[in-house]
């Protein structure tokens, strides 16, 4: 069977600067992924490689077996990526609705379907996107890539700034997008034992390449890897 997401010794980054050096992981149709590693390793620029934001050099990134290496950001949507930037990126001039809806497409992700797992935002719905808190705003942003109804969301670091009660609240609303509805996911997170915790595959990366790849249950235990490249668990 065809993975849903292939990368092959990808090398990408900024200008003349290589940050990714043939980065290589393969993750299937309802998998989970978590990328962990320190700041600055490439964690941000591997999501902003695959949605096609960074300067690419060489190797291949396939989804669904079609090479989108070369494609535009919006053509990488269309095809099935649905990407949660670090900077949200919501509109803020226009409501949470017209957020949601300005872009969505047929699927299980309905408008009625962000509002069951994001109450507030259907709380909110009339509230132009300038107006929100932070944790809303993340809210926004994720139901607004689900209700592109994607093949593969890309989280990166959705729950970074935000207070722990709403960091709790949004952890639990992504476990329940990729444990109970099986969405294939790539999850940037500091929090790494609770993303571990929900997601079947883990990639480590250190100063742009990959440091360790395995299942996230034996990571989760292996207090060593997690001490070595985290910083944690020792
Ligand atoms: N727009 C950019 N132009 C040039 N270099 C950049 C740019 N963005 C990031 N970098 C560099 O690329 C490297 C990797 O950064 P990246 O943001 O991918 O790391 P990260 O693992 O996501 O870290 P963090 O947890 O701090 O977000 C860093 O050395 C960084 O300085």
């Amino acid at each position: 069977m065809t993975d849903l997401l292939e990368i092959e010794s990808l090398s990408a980054g900024y200008g003349r600067a290589v940050v990714l050096q043939k980065v290589s992981f393969t993750l299937a149709q309802g998998q989970a992924m978590a990328l962990l590693g320190r700041n600055g390793v490439g964690k941000t620029t591997t999501l902003n490689s695959l949605i096609g934001l960074t300067r690419f050099h060489s190797g291949r990134v396939l989804l669904n077996g079609q090479d989108m290496s070369r494609l535009s950001p919006e053509r990488r949507v269309e095809a099935g990526i649905g990407w949660v930037p670090q900077e949200r990126g919501i509109f803020r001039s226009l409501t949470v609705e017209e957020n949601i809806t300005a872009s969505a497409r047929p699927g299980r992700w309905t408008l009625e379907a962000v509002y069951e797992l994001f109450p507030r935002l259907k709380e909110r719905r009339r509230n132009f996107g300038n107006q929100l808190s932070g944790g809303e705003q993340q809210m926004l942003s994720i139901g607004r890539a689900l209700a592109l109804n994607p093949k593969i969301l890309l989280l990166d670091e959705p729950t970074e700034g935000l207070a722990p009660i709403i960091v709790e609240e949004l952890l639990a609303s992504i476990r329940r997008i990729v444990r109970e509805e099986g969405l294939a996911a790539i999850i940037v997170e500091q929090h790494a034992q609770q993303i571990l915790a929900m997601t079947e595959r883990a990639v480590i990366l250190d100063r742009g390449a990959v440091a360790h790849s395995g299942d996230s249950a034996a990571l989760a235990a292996d207090t060593e890897t997690l001490g070595r490249f985290l910083g944690i668990g020792t």
